[in-house]
């Protein structure tokens, strides 16, 4: 009798902790993602072959170039008002002093232009509050500093106007806004920051509708639990916003789900039209992304976004960032290369360069970059395969050319390269030697390699046995 009793408490004791373990793992979330997979339409579409894009970090910060009274910010230029030793006054009356005088927009796109970019993402306000357009809620912003202009409209008409998509980067954490809460402690706290959440629903708005070009939204400064907190809100604002602005395109930055979760909801799904998590980084094989498109934003330095005096450490050359730009492409993502421009309006030359050089590259090469993605193919050590959309042809962007000359290419399954050639030279059809079932050598012309080059392979269906067809012979 006693072990009969003994066996129901058991029984009866683990049903109640698997039910309420259960219960925590939520079946249907009210606030998590709202699509399984990458968006289908043509907006989505056209994003997803950019292939380059520029960023650009501008505001009050610049004026810093993260030094004081001859000390370095020993972090992010545009971070320095967070400065221990940055006292808040002299940083909150700066904006007194932005003055760009020779801030032109049609320069700044007519470089972006050259350089092959397809799209740019521009700072509208950053952590800081001050705001580059002259917004009707707050007095921090350009109209009240001497400059005056509204350089958000500014850019986005120069850079419209040269045929790069504009995206609209905009920080919810806001230093300069008294009712920006770091979390939700206390009622004050809620009231407070119900305020702030409407102050953002407005400015949202007006950056909208001033600047309808605007192809999408990049938001940042979304990591505090006062926004974790704010999962329904954030749900219910980014589905405004798409109303608000049809085929509006928003990262997985933006969002939370009601348990606090952000980029990936609670049920693992993706929350934003594409992943915005690599930062400074570049995912190392296609199995990292998880079928998501993404992009990853890239600084030239080491770190630090906004105009920085001293770039401290390693600086980026031309070759690494179309390694970069290739790399990513090749795994189905784009490449998005900061400038932080002077606080006179201009860029530092190691940017002009840059842009030259790589925009040089891709006015020979960018058949490779555009509307491209993931071929499957199997990574080379030679460099990186990218796959027209809805085209046979796969490219080879070649970075490291063996002492052999020959270059090993193994095609996905079921494909056959039908002929190979150098982008730059159609008519020379290059020698393929078959090495086995599915892998052939690609001769290489002798010649001084001196810069990434691009070979094109047209491709058919066929060839290659599957794995049980191999087995029969
Ligand atoms: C693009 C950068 O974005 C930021 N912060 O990004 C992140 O916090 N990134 C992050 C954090 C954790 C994981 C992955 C990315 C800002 O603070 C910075 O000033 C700059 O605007």
């Amino acid at each position: 009798k006693n072990k009969r009793s003994l066996k129901s408490i058991l029984l009866a004791g683990s049903l109640l902790i698997s039910g309420l373990l259960s219960a925590q793992q939520p079946k249907v979330l009210q606030h998590g993602a709202h699509r399984v997979g990458k968006r289908t339409d043509v907006e989505m579409a056209t994003w997803r072959g950019y292939g380059m894009g520029q960023f650009i970090h501008w505001g009050v910060y610049s004026l810093f170039g993260g030094e004081l009274n001859g000390n370095y910010y020993n972090g992010a230029a545009e971070w320095i008002r967070s400065w221990k030793d940055m006292p808040n006054g002299v940083y909150d009356s700066a904006y007194k002093q932005f003055n760009p005088s020779s801030f032109d927009a049609t320069q700044w796109a007519k470089m972006a232009k050259q350089m092959g970019v397809r799209y740019v993402t521009f700072t509208t306000k950053h952590h800081d509050g001050f705001c580059l357009w002259p917004s009707k809620y707050t007095d921090y912003t350009i109209a009240n500093s001497p400059c005056k202009k509204d350089i958000v409209k500014q850019v986005v008409d120069a850079y419209t106007k040269e045929g790069i998509d504009v995206y609209l980067y905009f920080s919810i954490m806001d230093w300069h806004n008294p009712d920006w809460r770091y979390d939700l402690k206390t009622k004050e706290d809620s009231v407070a920051f119900e305020r702030f959440k409407l102050f953002t629903k407005k400015q949202l708005t007006e950056l909208l509708q001033q600047y309808p070009q605007t192809k999408g939204l990049w938001f940042d400064g979304t990591w505090d639990n006062s926004w974790k907190k704010s999962g329904a809100f954030t749900d219910t604002l980014e589905q405004y916003l798409k109303t608000l602005h049809p085929g509006l395109i928003i990262g997985s930055r933006f969002r939370a789900d009601e348990f606090g979760n952000r980029h990936v909801d609670a049920t693992g799904v993706l929350m934003g039209d594409y992943e915005q998590g690599w930062e400074r980084k570049i995912p190392k094989t296609y199995a990292d992304v998880h079928g998501n498109d993404w992009d990853c934003v890239m600084t030239i330095p080491e770190n630090g976004w906004g105009y920085q005096k001293k770039w401290l450490g390693h600086w980026k050359t031309t070759n690494e960032i179309l390694e970069m730009t290739a790399q990513c492409v090749s795994l189905g993502g784009n490449f998005v290369l900061n400038f932080g421009p002077k606080p006179d309006g201009t860029f530092r030359p190691e940017e002009v360069e840059i842009a030259k050089e790589a925009g040089e590259w891709m006015k020979i090469n960018n058949a490779a970059i555009y509307n491209c993605e993931y071929a499957g193919w199997e990574k080379q050590d030679w460099g990186y395969y990218t796959k027209k959309t809805n085209e046979n042809k796969v490219y080879m962007i070649v970075f490291n050319v063996p002492v052999s000359r020959s270059l090993k290419v193994k095609p996905s399954k079921n494909t056959l390269v039908d002929k190979a050639y150098l982008l730059t030279a159609p008519g020379k059809t290059l020698s393929l030697e078959k090495l086995d079932y599915d892998a052939s050598f690609i001769q290489l012309p002798s010649a001084q390699y001196k810069q990434p080059f691009v070979i094109v392979l047209e491709t058919k269906e066929g060839g290659e046995k599957s794995d049980e067809q191999k087995a029969k012979t």
